[in-house]
């Protein structure tokens, strides 16, 4: 008989308690793998994984799950409060209850996995250290780009490199609508109904067409990135809902195509750390213009590494859920050995880097009237400001002309103040589009 003969089987092992907060698009699919996936489950955790309690808004709704009814309970709070559970998985989203309901898990002894990045770039830093006084894990892959693994990477396979760069379309439901945009002429509204009917946009669709989602990813990206502690405050943040089919158009026109990026970036000279979301121009070459759908995709660069990209779905139930159960398991393994796995790492406290000292480029479509001196004119007031044109394209209409102007790169408080010139300039009769140019 070997010495494995005498130890018990996974099934055999006291099962780990999870609650569950939340039952929605994501909450669903979680509750889907858990019944349907329990055996093997409970094999790489090494004890079985137990539905202890759901907690619903509205107990009377039919859902789509194969739960005894009496684990439903519309009081989360009084769940998370039982002092027996080992994990608790919070996928209802927002601030408050959210906030209260981890940090009273913690408090209570049960580990939390969550996909909340709305809360945690807001107040991460409260609940990773009731995780530390507790000692338990706050694990929240799926709460940036969805199913890509891209937090345990950046917090682990990273850890003994330096990484400089973190660049991405991290949001589903935007890309989902300039992608549908560019490729099916869609409308903008049209498109933001799809991604909404297949469960890609937040419960206030908002948070995706105005770059809060991306915002907060940004956040918990750079954090992590850069050791250091960046809240959603600190990110520079533009949204898609400006963007028009004549910006998307004339994208096209340059080889380029717009996407929503988010970028975090660690300028070493001054020791700060800029993070920004914006849509932007990227040429069709690059890896980014072929992100179609709800895909995400992150880049990263990194001293000793390079670049890395990872690919992937970032939004939708099952594919979060996917990064949910990963937590979950990783959480599980570190209960059994009652320690807890790899909590955060702030310890270089960098300044956040203001916008205006960013180097960008930019792209500026202005209705200018068609008469001689234009041309010198607005040639002019880009290089008073210090920023170099790159190319100009010009079309007549009537009295009228359109000039396209492409900028290299300068700082954008250059090119801002250069847009607001032409904007005072009585040839100028209209800026009609400013957006910025990425990924070459
Ligand atoms: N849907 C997606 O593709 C992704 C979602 N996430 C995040 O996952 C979380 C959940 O998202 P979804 O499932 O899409 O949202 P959802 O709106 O479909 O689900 C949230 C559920 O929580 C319930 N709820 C609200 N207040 C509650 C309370 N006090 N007690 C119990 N239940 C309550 C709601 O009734 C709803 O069923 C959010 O933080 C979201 O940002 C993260 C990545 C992708
Ligand atoms: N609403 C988000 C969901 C995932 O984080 C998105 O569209 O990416
Ligand atoms: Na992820």
């Amino acid at each position: 008989m070997t010495e494995n003969a005498d130890k018990p089987l996974a099934e055999e092992k006291q099962p780990l308690k999870v609650a569950l907060l939340g039952c929605g698009v994501v909450g669903t699919e979680v509750v889907r793998i858990l019944t349907e996936r329990a055996d093997d489950l409970a094999a790489r955790v090494g004890a079985p994984l137990e539905i202890a309690g759901i907690a619903v808004r509205r107990a009377g709704r039919t859902r789509d799950i194969a739960v005894d009814p009496a684990l439903i309970t519309t009081d989360a709070q009084a769940l998370v409060s039982r002092g027996d559970l080992d994990l608790v998985i919070e996928v209802i989203g927002g601030i408050e209850p959210a906030r209260g309901l981890i940090l009273t898990a913690l408090e209570n002894g049960a580990s939390v996995i969550t996909a909340n990045k709305a809360l945690l770039a807001e107040d991460g830093p409260t609940l990773f250290a009731a995780a530390e006084k507790y000692e338990r894990d706050l694990y929240f892959e799926a709460a940036v780009a969805g199913a890509i693994p891209i937090l345990r990477p950046l917090r682990e396979s990273l850890a003994g490199d330096d990484v400089v760069r973190v660049m991405g379309i991290v949001n589903g439901t935007t890309n989902y609508i300039l992608d549908k945009m560019d490729s099916t002429g869609a409308g903008f509204d049209e498109a933001l109904e799809e991604a909404q009917a297949l469960g890609y946009a937040e419960a206030d669709p908002t948070a995706d067409i105005e770059g809060f989602d991306a915002a907060a990813k940004a956040a918990l990206l750079a954090s992590l990135a850069f050791h250091t502690r960046v809240s959603i405050a600190d990110v520079h943040r533009e949204g898609i809902t400006e963007v028009t089919a004549t910006d998307i158009a004339s994208a096209r026109e340059m080889g380029c195509v717009v996407k929503f990026l988010a970028i975090c970036e660690l300028d070493e000279a001054s020791d700060s750390v800029g993070a920004r979301v914006y849509p932007a121009m990227i040429p069709l070459s690059h890896p980014l213009a072929s992100v179609r759908d709800a895909y995400n995709a992150v880049f990263v660069e990194s001293k000793a590494a390079g670049q890395l990209m990872f690919y992937g779905r970032g939004a939708g139930g099952a594919p979060t859920a996917s990064a949910v159960l990963g937590d979950l398991v990783s959480a599980a393994r570190n209960r059994l050995k009652g320690v807890p796995g790899v909590g955060e790492s702030s310890y270089t406290q960098r300044a956040a880097r203001p916008m205006g000292a960013t180097m960008t480029r930019y792209h500026v479509s202005l209705d200018v009237a068609d008469k001689a001196g234009v041309l010198a004119a607005v040639a002019h007031a880009f290089a008073e400001h210090d920023v170099s044109i790159q190319t100009v394209r010009q079309e007549g209409r009537g009295g009228d002309a359109q000039l396209v102007v492409v900028t290299h790169t300068a700082t954008d408080a250059a090119l801002s103040a250069t847009v607001e010139a032409l904007r005072d300039m009585d040839i100028v009769r209209e800026v009609s589009s400013v957006m910025r140019v990425e990924g070459d």
